[in-house]
C-alpha cells in the first residue's frame, strides 16, 4: 500500500504505485524498523494519548490513551452510551461533522496526530476508511457505489479494474458480476453491507473503521460479514464497535472495553479480556451482570 500526506486532498490519479512520500509532510513512513511501539508482535498504527471527547458540556470520552497494532482486529465493546462510537468517530475525524463535538488530546495515525491544523480531513478519510451500522448504499449502480469514493478522492484512472478488486475484495463480485449496472438498493442487506465495504476499500485505505456493521443483518449474512472481517485483517487494520460480544470474542484479536462515562476501562488480547480480565467491572460487564 501506498503512503500519501495527510495533508492534501488526494487529486492525483495514479500513485497507487507511487514510491512513499518521505517525511515532508511530518509523517513516519510505513513499517520502518524505527516505529515499532507495540502492544503485540504487530506495530501500533492508530493511539489515543489522553483523549478527551465533550458534546456542549457533556464528556462522551475520558482520558483514552490505547495503542491499537497494525493488520489486526481490534474490538470496541461496552454498554449504551459509553462512548464507543465517539471513539470510532474521533479515528477519522468524523466528529468534525458534529457541531457540538469538541476533540481534546491527541490521536495519532502512523504517529502523526490527525487533529494537526495540516491535516486534510478528506485525505484523512481516504486512508481511514468507514463502514456504519445500517447498509447505506446510493440509490445507483452497483458499480457506480464503488466508484464513488473513487470519485470523491479524486482518483479516475483504472476505475472498473478498481471497482472489480475491491469488489472481489469484499467478498461480493462472484454474486455480482453479471449486474454490475443494477441498483445497489436492490441488493440484500448483507450484499448491501459488502458493497458499502467495497465502497470503503476502493480507495484503498489502511484502516476500516465498523460501526456495528452486522447488527442491522441475519445471521447468514452476519456470518458472511465477520469471516469478511477477518479475511481483511490479513491487509487492513480493523477496528470495530459491536455490541455483541460473541462476535468480539469470535473474530477479534484485541478488545477494548469501555464502560459508563466514556472511560476506556481494558484493553487487551481479546482471549484475555474474555477468559480473565484485570478489572472487575469488565468481568462484570462481559458476564453479563450490567449493560
Ligand atoms: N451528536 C451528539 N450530540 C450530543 N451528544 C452525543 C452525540 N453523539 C453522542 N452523544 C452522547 O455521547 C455519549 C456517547 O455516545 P456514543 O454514541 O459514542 O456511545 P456508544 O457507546 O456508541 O452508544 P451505543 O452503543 O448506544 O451506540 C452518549 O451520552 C451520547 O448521548
Amino acid at each position: 500500500m501506498t503512503r500519501e500526506p495527510l495533508t492534501t486532498s488526494k487529486t492525483e490519479s495514479s500513485d497507487d504505485q507511487a514510491s512513499p512520500t518521505p517525511g515532508s509532510d511530518g509523517l513516519a513512513d510505513r513499517a520502518t524498523d524505527a516505529d515499532t511501539s507495540t502492544t503485540t508482535d504487530s506495530r501500533t498504527i492508530l493511539e489515543s494519548r489522553n483523549l478527551d471527547v465533550y458534546y456542549g458540556d457533556d464528556q462522551a470520552l475520558q482520558d483514552v490513551s490505547v495503542e491499537l497494532p497494525e493488520k489486526q482486529v481490534t474490538a470496541v465493546i461496552g454498554p449504551s452510551g459509553c462512548g464507543k462510537s465517539t471513539f470510532l468517530r474521533c479515528i477519522n475525524r468524523m466528529n468534525d461533522l458534529v457541531d457540538a463535538a469538541n476533540v481534546e488530546g491527541e490521536l495519532l495515525f502512523d504517529g502523526k496526530n490527525v487533529y494537526d491544523d495540516d491535516v486534510d480531513p478528506v485525505a484523512l478519510r481516504r486512508k481511514i476508511g468507514m463502514v456504519f451500522q445500517q447498509p447505506n448504499p446510493f440509490p445507483k449502480s452497483i458499480r457506480d457505489n464503488v466508484a464513488y469514493g473513487l470519485k470523491v478522492q479524486g482518483i479516475d484512472d483504472n476505475v472498473d479494474e478498481r471497482v472489480e478488486r475491491a469488489l472481489e475484495r469484499a467478498a461480493l463480485l462472484e454474486e455480482v458480476e453479471d449486474q454490475l449496472d443494477s441498483s445497489g438498493l436492490d441488493l440484500s442487506g448483507g450484499q448491501q453491507q459488502r458493497l458499502c465495504i467495497a465502497r470503503a476499500i476502493a480507495t484503498d485505505p489502511e484502516v476500516i473503521l465498523m460501526d456495528e456493521p452486522a447488527s442491522a443483518l441475519d445471521p447468514v449474512a452476519t456470518s458472511k460479514i465477520e469471516d469478511l472481517i477477518e479475511e481483511l485483517a490479513t491487509d487492513y487494520t480493523v477496528v470495530i464497535v459491536t455490541h455483541n460480544m460473541q462476535q468480539a470474542a469470535r473474530i477479534s484479536d484485541k478488545t477494548a472495553v469501555f464502560l459508563t462515562g466514556g472511560e476506556l476501562v481494558e484493553f487487551d488480547d481479546t482471549t484475555k479480556i474474555f477468559e480473565n480480565p484485570e478489572s472487575q467491572r469488565v468481568e462484570d460487564y462481559i458476564t453479563g451482570k450490567f449493560g
